[in-house]
C-alpha cells in the first residue's frame, strides 16, 4: 500500500514532462483518485513559487522582507517561463504579491514565454506568510539553537506561529514603513507573525473573491507567489489535512499546473512542469532547510 510516501510519476503531457508529486495518504498514483488524471478538467490554473532569493540563498528566514531575486532565483524565473511556453500554456491575467521577489519571476517567466501584456494584479494577501521574530534569522543557526524539531513546528505545522516580531526587531521598520503598503495595510493591520492558518485566512478571501471568479469566466490565470501562500493555495484546493499539509513543500521557480473540475476541484494533484528529478531534489533541498548543517 504507497501511504506516506514520496511518490512521483512522470507523465508526457502537451509535449513536457511533467511531474507529479505527493506525501500525502492517499494520494499516491495508484490510489483511484489518480486514475482520472488523465483527463482535462475544464478549468485551468498554473502557479509558480518565485526563483530563488538571496535570503533562500543565505538559508534566511525571509516572510515579508523584500529580498531580490539571486543570479540562480533570476535564471530559475527565466526557466519557468521556458517551461510554460514548451508547454503552450497561455494566460489573460496573472497574479501575485507586493514583493519584489514574485513580481520579478512573474515578469521574467512572462517575457520568456511570450505574453508580455497580460494585465498583473498585485496583492499583499498572497505575500509569504511573515516569519515574525525568525525574519533575518539563519534556518541552520536556528534549528542549532532551538533543536530541528522547533524550527520544523515553526515552518511547517498547521497553527502555531512562530514568535512575533517587535517593534525593535531588525526588519520591523523596513516592513511596516515599506510605501509599497500604502493603501493596502494600515500600520496596526500589518501582521506580526503568521501560522499556515493564518496566511491561508488571508490568503483565501482574495482566492475566492477575485481569483475563482476569473477562472469560471475562462480566463487563462498564472499566479506567481511564495512557499507559504501557495502550500495554503495547495492546502484548500486539494483538502489536505492540517497534519498532512506538514509534509509538503515546494520548490523555487517550477510552475505547477492544477487541472479542475466545474466545481474547481482538481482532477489530480498538482503537476510540476520539470524533470521528475530535478523537481524531487529541489524538494528535498526545500524541506532540509532547517536541518543543523
Ligand atoms: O520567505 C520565505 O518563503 P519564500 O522564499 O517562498 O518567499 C520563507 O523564508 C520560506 O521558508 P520556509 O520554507 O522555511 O517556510
Amino acid at each position: 500500500m504507497c501511504t506516506t510516501m514520496l511518490a512521483l510519476v512522470r507523465k508526457a503531457w502537451g509535449g513536457q514532462l511533467m511531474t507529479r508529486l505527493t506525501t500525502m495518504e492517499g494520494r499516491c498514483p495508484c490510489s483511484k483518485q489518480s486514475k482520472r488524471a488523465a483527463s482535462q478538467g475544464k478549468y485551468k490554473i498554473v502557479m509558480v513559487r518565485h526563483g530563488e532569493s538571496e535570503w533562500n540563498q543565505k538559508n534566511l528566514f525571509c516572510g515579508w522582507f523584500d529580498a531580490k531575486l539571486s543570479e540562480k532565483g533570476q535564471m530559475e524565473a527565466c526557466a519557468a517561463g521556458a517551461a510554460l511556453k514548451e508547454a503552450k500554456l497561455e494566460f489573460d491575467v496573472a497574479h501575485t504579491s507586493l514583493l519584489s521577489r514574485a513580481q520579478h519571476t512573474l515578469l521574467a517567466a512572462l517575457r520568456v514565454a511570450g505574453h508580455r501584456q497580460i494585465p498583473i494584479c498585485r496583492t499583499w494577501r498572497l505575500n509569504e506568510r511573515h516569519y515574525g521574530g525568525l525574519t533575518g534569522l539563519n534556518k541552520a543557526e536556528t534549528a542549532k539553537k532551538y533543536g530541528e524539531e522547533k524550527v520544523q513546528i515553526w515552518r511547517r505545522s498547521f497553527d502555531t506561529p512562530p514568535p512575533p516580531m517587535e517593534e525593535g526587531h531588525e526588519y520591523y521598520a523596513c516592513i511596516i514603513e515599506d510605501p509599497r503598503y500604502e493603501g493596502h495595510l494600515e500600520p496596526a493591520e500589518f501582521p506580526k507573525t503568521e501560522s499556515l492558518k493564518l496566511t491561508i485566512d488571508r490568503t483565501l478571501p482574495y482566492w475566492n473573491e477575485v481569483i475563482v471568479p476569473q477562472i469560471k469566466e475562462g480566463q487563462r490565470i498564472l499566479v506567481s507567489a511564495h512557499g507559504n501562500s501557495l502550500r495554503g493555495v495547495v492546502k484548500h484546493l486539494e483538502c489536505i489535512s492540517d497534519e498532512d499539509i506538514m509534509g509538503l513543500n515546494l520548490p523555487t521557480g517550477i510552475p505547477f499546473v492544477y487541472e479542475l473540475d466545474e466545481n474547481l476541484k482538481p482532477l489530480d494533484t498538482l503537476k510540476f512542469l520539470g524533470d521528475h528529478e530535478m523537481v524531487k531534489k529541489a524538494v528535498e533541498s526545500v524541506a532540509n532547510q532547517g536541518k543543523v548543517k
